[in-house]
């Protein structure tokens, strides 16, 4: 057990998705595992383990914000051996050629989060990377299955309600969304040489306005939960 999950060693598979939501981690339990049995519920911040097509797989919410991930990423990886690690979270589109219900992939991420200063000082500005590997066969699955991907750079945004942020410069230079967790994911898997892919789902639309509802989501969900799936048991 460790402080924010009570589960005992072994009881975590090494591939893990991670949705920020503890109840899309329940979701994608009881609709896409096998067997899937809740390891835990400390602060409602559920995990479960299960099977998909026979192979290992855990889901476990993460909460929101990049001080929150970051607790349940360490412990995954350093208390329970956790290899390769997936986001799949909502995201808000940026730029005209996102759309809503697409299915976002961050190749990299931009931050304006105190976690890269913290790290390495003022005069490092560290590029958090997706795992080449892990992009790779989430592309191919992708697109076997005829899924529309955008793959590039997000914001990984210490605030939700931001109003003085240049999101104009930042799609200048072709960040495509905004999402709140993605940047401490990768610098930490980099940091204990584990695998990490971050996968969205774009719930809404900065410059428009759209938002999707409750059903359309679900669907759309299921693609990227698919594809973090299908990555995750890839040999
Ligand atoms: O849907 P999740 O995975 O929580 O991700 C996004 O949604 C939350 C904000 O509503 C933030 O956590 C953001 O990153
Ligand atoms: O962080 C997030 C997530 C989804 N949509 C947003 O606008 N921001």
């Amino acid at each position: 057990m460790s402080l924010h999950i009570e589960a005992k060693v072994g009881d975590i598979a090494e591939s893990i998705l991670l949705p920020g939501d503890p109840l899309r981690a329940k979701y994608i339990a009881e609709n896409f595992l096998q067997d899937a049995k809740c390891y835990n519920s400390i602060r409602n911040i559920f995990g479960y383990t299960g099977t998909y097509k026979g192979k290992k797989v855990s889901v476990q919410g993460t909460g929101m914000g990049i001080p929150s991930i970051s607790i349940y990423v360490n412990e995954l990886i350093n208390e329970y051996g956790v290899k390769k690690l997936f986001r799949v979270g909502t995201c808000g589109a940026m730029r005209e050629d996102v759309h809503v219900r697409d299915v976002v992939i961050a190749q990299g991420t931009t931050t304006d989060s105190g976690i890269i200063k913290s790290i390495f000082g003022s005069s490092i500005n560290y590029a958090p990377l997706a795992d080449f590997e892990l992009l790779h066969k989430a592309y191919e699955i992708s697109k076997q299955s005829d899924m529309a991907v955008k793959i590039g750079n997000v914001i990984s945004e210490d605030r939700f309600y931001n109003d003085e942020i240049d999101r104009k410069k930042l799609t200048d230079y072709g960040i495509l969304a905004v999402e709140m967790e993605a940047a401490a994911l990768y610098t930490l898997a980099a940091r204990y040489n584990v695998q990490a892919l971050a996968i969205f789902t774009v719930s809404n639309h900065l410059l428009t306005g759209e938002e999707t509802t409750a059903k359309a989501r679900e669907t759309s969900f299921n693609d990227m939960i698919k594809i973090a799936l299908d990555t995750a048991i890839a040999d």
